[in-house]
């Protein structure tokens, strides 16, 4: 029952839709009482033989209306409860999709998409079948209940109604019994569906990691694994649930054999008349469903209480990152400075970033190389605002870029990274993802920066080029150049490629390096790449180890600093010598 609390908010905003619902309900069970009454009248008439035509024709009109009304009110309350039920699916699924849009990068790192997914799905369809099913079947069964047993009070006998309400109290108790162990079977199930889904999912992207490391047997077996505990969950959450309709059933036998038996014997004794005993049997069946629903009840309400507390834990996992409503919103061009002291990933002390500190002037291109797992990405992440928690600032055209309002202040920046994610679309909308309405004339311009136009004129529908999920049939280097062009065409004021020309060749990289730095002599611009070809004409270039910058400046002189950066240059330059010798290039 605390999941109606819980949801209280709810059924408040609401209050108007839920009122109309449940006196529809109420008027319902209200017209279910009055046939039990007449049809113990009638069997009294045709007993004492006084039954008339007249009669006959009244008490079948006056049930025909009451089947009339019971009709309109079944129609009102089913319309304005499903109503609400939809109502509130849709405003919790908004809220955890804003949720999930607000929520930053140790979140994603932390749940994991299956989890996440099964909460948008599974628990809000439990949770929305409180709402529905839940409110009827509460309603309903306590207004039956409590009406049932003031009619047989009222119309039948006292004293027979509460011999027939006394084994009641046993269905409570077990009932009482019942639900927690039902709620613990529950979370075990949405935990272990949460899983389930998360493997599916894992395995579905992994496919053909799975199937070229001819994975695809022991995947398959671990599904198998995840799916028979699943069954053994449902088993348990089904042997919980079962237990409440033999209770119901044999409290229920035990109420009908007290009423023959002290009901033939109140006929017998004329304290009854046979009509009354009539319409106390079809009083008590009108007990029957109640009772079942009671137990269908708690089965709802359980496994909404369970997925209401799962979706509230979730929500209430704050972001790290603070968005300030009132913060600035206009970005315009200018310096960026960088300095952090120390930086360490949430949940690892490791210090990642140390002593960093960068000044690059306006419209100046930065390039950053150094071996795997330096810090350069880590370093963007940081200018991408994914994480604040680090000792010391970045500025941006004036402002400490956690002055800005995040939106805006991402909004002008520009980021491509080695993996990009393309929409299931066509390419012309994967470019235009920003701003839909925006003209095609645009689109093929940034597409001809990115030196991909040549290769979309080549496709079958040129722009309208379907390009499956997650762009799988581009090429990888076709791949991360739309993501450029969708980078481009926003015109960012801070354009960030990471290792983001690592699948293009080195005659395309010169294409599109080029064409940027014709583009973008106003804006800021960050390369950082494996390849010191990609960084080769920055204004500044730094070299990153070990979390640590070790070499700056531009290309000449770092060359004849002869540290790093010259022996990766020079061990490059050699590689693509003889590279172009093999193919002839040269
Ligand atoms: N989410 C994370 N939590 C903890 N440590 C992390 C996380 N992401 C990266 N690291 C660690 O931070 C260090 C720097 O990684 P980073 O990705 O910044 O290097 P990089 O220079 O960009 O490397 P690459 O050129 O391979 O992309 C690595 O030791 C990595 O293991």
């Amino acid at each position: 029952m605390s999941i109606f609390i819980k949801l209280k908010w709810f059924f408040k905003e609401n209050w108007r839709m839920y009122s109309i619902g449940i006196l529809m309900l109420f008027l319902t069970d209200l017209s279910r009482v009055i046939p039990p009454y007449m049809i113990g009248l009638f069997t009294n008439k045709v007993v004492d033989h006084k039954l008339t035509w007249s009669y006959l024709m009244i008490f079948l009109a006056i049930l025909l209306l009451i089947f009339l009304l019971s009709y309109f009110c079944r129609y009102g309350w089913n319309t304005h409860i499903v109503k609400g039920a939809a109502l509130l699916e849709r405003t919790l699924r908004k809220r955890l999709y804003d949720h999930y849009m607000e929520m930053d990068a140790p979140f994603y790192q932390k749940y994991r998409t299956g989890d996440l997914m099964s909460h948008a799905s599974n628990d809000l369809s439990s949770i929305q079948r409180v709402a529905s099913g839940g409110i009827l079947m509460a309603f309903d069964s306590t207004a039956n209940i409590i009406l049932v047993v003031i009619s047989m009070i009222l119309f039948v006998d006292w004293r027979l109604t509460l011999i027939a309400i006394f084994p009641l109290p046993f269905l409570a108790i077990g009932v009482s019994w019942i639900m927690p162990r039902l709620r613990r079977a529950f979370t075990a199930y949405q935990e272990g569906f949460s899983k389930m889904s998360d493997h599916a999912q894992e395995s579905f992207l992994g496919m053909k990691v799975i199937k070229t490391l001819g994975q695809s047997e022991e995947d398959i077996q671990a599904f198998d694994q995840q799916t028979d505990q699943q069954v053994k969950i449902n088993a348990q959450v089904a042997r919980v649930d079962s237990l409440f309709d033999p209770l119901a059933t044999v409290v229920m036998t035990f109420s009908y054999v007290l009423m023959i038996i002290l009901g033939g014997q109140f006929v017998l004794n004329k304290t009854i008349t046979i009509g009354q005993l009539v319409s106390f049997t079809a009083y008590l069946g009108q007990l029957v469903w109640p009772m079942f629903a009671l137990g269908q009840l708690f089965n709802v309400l359980e496994r909404g209480n369970a997925s209401y507390d799962r979706v509230m834990d979730l929500m209430s996992e704050e972001s790290s990152i603070h968005d300030d409503p009132n913060g600035l919103s206009e970005i315009g061009v200018g310096e960026l400075n960088i300095r952090v002291k120390s930086f360490n990933y949430p949940d690892d002390p490791k210090i990642i970033l140390k002593n960093i500190d960068i000044k690059l002037g306006e419209g100046q291109t930065l390039g950053l190389v150094g071996p795997v797992g330096s810090g350069k990405t880590t370093m963007l992440r940081l200018l991408l605002r994914e994480f604040d928690s680090y000792d010391g600032e970045i500025d941006f055209s004036g402002h400490d870029i956690r002055d800005y309002k995040l939106s805006s202040y991402l909004s002008a920046i520009g980021y491509v990274s080695q993996n990009n994610f393309l929409f299931s679309t066509n390419i012309a909308k994967n470019i235009a993802f920003s701003n839909p309405k925006i003209p095609r004339a645009e689109v093929e311009k940034v597409a001809k920066l990115a030196a991909l136009h040549d290769d979309i004129m080549q496709m079958p529908n040129q722009y309208d080029t379907e390009v499956g999920e997650n762009g799988i049939t581009l090429s990888g280097g076709q791949q991360q150049r739309v993501a450029i062009a969708r980078a481009l065409i926003v015109n960012p004021a801070i354009l960030i490629l990471d290792d983001a020309l690592s699948a293009v060749d080195a005659r395309t990289e010169k294409e599109i390096l080029n064409a940027l730095k014709g583009q973008r002599q106003d804006q800021t611009t960050i390369i950082s790449a494996s390849r010191i070809s990609s960084v080769i004409n920055a204004d500044q270039i730094l070299v990153f180890k070990n979390g640590k910058i070790i070499e700056r400046g531009q290309h000449e002189n770092l060359v004849a600093q002869d540290g790093y950066y010259a022996k990766t240059f020079h061990e490059q330059e050699l590689a693509s010598h003889y590279e172009a010798k093999l193919t002839g290039g040269e």
